[in-house]
């Protein structure tokens, strides 16, 4: 009798040798569509392919994702069990750059990182990420690429015309107590925290200014003057990045890291802050590696995935922007923390010039080709035309466009009487960096020339203020993407009063809850408890009717309840409660995403 066909992959290596040899001496032709997709230099997706290790050769696994030119992979995997002996199954990649297993990091930096990082010094944000199954290479590539950045940023030769600092956060990632419930019901994931790895892994916010801008509240953002501090930082971080053993790497991180350089140039006072953000992705491992991983590593998983989706989902949107379609592109940044903290990337309103690099990164082993195809599939759907940033266009309306000498003219022109001196106020600072100076140096700037008043000088500040207020609405329309915020920005003159003498209906506010929550509790204040004239009962089984003229103010209020998205809240007209003045803490701006239909809390 024949002996059986054997189906382990293993006991097939020679075949599978043969069959790709076969293959390699007779290449399929290059589909010219693909490689020949129309590009820009500002988005480079590349993968690379790391050399098969030590142990992996030791199993008797050989290489089945194989680079066939500097832009084509190819995956091959082996159909057992057919007649005729086991066949293979090709599949091809095209990328803008494909690093096979014996390029060095070196010349990955030289080719993807290097132009980065002169964009970065000139003012620009460069992002440089790296994704893939666990165990292919990312951490190795990152890490890598980050000591020698280190190295090239703080060559002592150059050190001292630039202020660089730096922030290390890791997304998401409470193992263990990964998904609350909280006391009313409402479900939580809480992988999506932002955590400050150079601060013990301390919970920091993501919070929009009022540019639009993602600023990250609660950081810290030490200097580094050379690349051993740059380094020892890294280094620090990475001790604290949580990690937990996967089937297919020891050291597997389960989290999103992100190391955020930002360079100023004291020598040129205008010059915009460059930023350099370098991310390590979490593991993408596909959902059949279930085999002894529990409940809360596969929502972890579930959960890792969704965000490189949501990402991509964004990326794609970005290049759909000022499409001849006439289809309004959806980019739902804020569907994931990771999505939200890299939004500069895809908000085509921003003024910020971007470059982006992604590095798929690749395990070779034959019996990897199933995530190995997922993670280049992934890399071909970010391969869109996405449109390069542009810088913003001066425009009279918009304060953050204007050059040094139009914000001089603005200041001279507005000022009143007497004159306030521009070269006082703003010597060299363009549009953008005087609308960002604090307010009372604003006014200490005006005070400086003679006879010029408190309130003369904060009447010209609230002036500036409501102009780049203004500005940024219609400048959201004009885009022409559906995820614009609106937001109600109380006027500068009326912050002024203490909010609880200036409390009305539609005010967002924050209360003391009788029982402590784990969330802000909110409310929108409705109308004063005596308007409501007949009794009905509130959520809380307390009667709502209220009298005129006894006690404390109370105000009838709709209550305004977390969603899962995180940082996002809905808000339930029906959920009333009578609350207390003495309870009410703070306003609170909420701004309307209407992608999401849901309200986050504003700057
Ligand atoms: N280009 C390379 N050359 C040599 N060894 C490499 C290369 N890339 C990765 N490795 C080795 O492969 C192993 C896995 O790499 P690494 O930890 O960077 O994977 P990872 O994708 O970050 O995994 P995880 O997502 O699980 O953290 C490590 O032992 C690393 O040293």
């Amino acid at each position: 009798m024949e002996n059986p066909i054997s189906m382990d992959p293993l006991e097939n290596v020679e075949s599978f040798k043969l069959l790709v040899d076969r293959f390699s001496c007779k290449q399929p032709p290059i589909d010219k569509q693909k490689a020949n997709m129309p590009r820009n230099e500002d988005t480079i997706i590349a993968a690379r392919i790391r050399p098969l290790l030590l142990e992996e050769k030791e199993t008797g696994q050989v290489e089945g994702t194989l680079s066939r030119n500097s832009t084509v992979v190819d995956v091959h995997g082996m159909t057992l069990g057919l007649p005729g002996g086991p066949k293979l199954r090709s599949s091809e990649f095209y990328l803008d750059r494909v690093y096979g297993p014996n390029i060095s990091t070196e010349q990955i930096y030289n080719q993807l990182a290097a132009p980065l990082v002169e964009f970065a010094l000139g003012g620009g944000t460069s992002t440089l990420f790296a994704y893939g199954q666990t165990g292919s290479g990312k951490t190795f590539t990152v890490s890598g690429l980050e000591k020698i950045v280190a190295v090239n940023l703080l060559h002592e030769e150059t050190v001292k015309e630039r202020n660089v600092f730096v922030s290390i956060f890791e997304l998401g990632n409470t193992l263990n107590s990964g998904y609350g419930r909280s006391d009313n019901g409402y479900s939580f994931s809480k992988f999506n925290d932002l955590l400050d790895l150079l601060n013990n892994r301390k919970p920091v916010q993501i919070l929009e200014d009022s540019f639009g801008e993602t600023r990250i509240v609660g950081a810290i953002q030490p200097p580094v003057h050379s690349p051993r501090e740059l380094i020892a930082l890294i280094d620090k971080a990475s001790e604290f990045r949580k990690t937990q053993a996967t089937e297919k790497n020891e050291f597997s991180s389960r989290s999103h890291a992100i190391c955020r350089i930002s360079i100023t140039q004291p020598m040129i006072p205008a010059a915009p802050e460059g930023m350099l953000y370098l991310v390590d992705l979490a593991g993408s491992e596909a959902a059949q590696d279930v085999v002894n991983h529990d409940s809360d590593r596969m929502k972890e998983t579930r959960e890792i995935n969704n965000s490189l989706s949501v990402l991509k989902d964004c990326i794609r949107g970005r290049a759909q922007v000022g499409s001849s379609s006439g289809k309004k592109p959806y980019i739902p940044f804020r569907q994931s923390v990771l999505s939200k903290t890299l939004k500069h990337l895809f908000d085509p309103t921003a003024g910020r010039l971007c470059k982006m690099s992604v590095i798929a990164c690749i395990n070779p082993s034959f019996l990897d080709v199933g995530p190995s195809k997922n993670t280049l599939r992934y890399a071909e759907m970010l391969r869109v035309p996405v449109p390069t940033s542009k810088p913003l266009i001066s425009d009279p309306e918009n304060p953050s466009t204007w050059s040094n000498e139009e914000v001089r003219r603005w200041i001279a022109e507005n000022s009143g009487e007497p004159l306030i001196n521009p070269d006082f106020v703003a010597p060299y600072y363009t549009g953008k960096q005087i609308v960002e100076m604090d307010d009372m140096e604003f006014v200490r700037r005006c005070m400086k020339s003679k006879d010029v008043s408190k309130e003369q000088a904060s009447a010209l500040r609230s002036k500036l203020w409501q102009i780049h207020i203004d500005s940024q609405r219609p400048r959201k329309k004009e885009a022409g993407y559906n995820s614009h915020r609106q937001s109600s920005r109380i006027p500068a003159a009326v912050a002024k009063t203490p909010f609880k003498a200036r409390i009305r209906p539609g005010m967002v506010v924050r209360y003391k809850a009788k029982k402590p929550r784990s969330y802000p509790t909110m409310a929108m204040i409705m109308c004063p408890d005596w308007a409501v004239e007949t009794e009905v009962e509130g959520t809380n089984k307390q009667a709502v009717r209220g009298i005129r003229g006894e006690g404390p103010r109370r105000y009838l209020c709709s209550l305004v309840h977390p969603r899962t998205v995180h940082n996002s809240y809905q808000l339930d007209v029906w959920s009333q409660e009578i609350i207390d003045v003495d309870d009410i803490e703070a306003e609170v701006i909420l701004e309307y995403d209407s992608a999401t239909r849901l309200y986050f809390i504003g700057v």
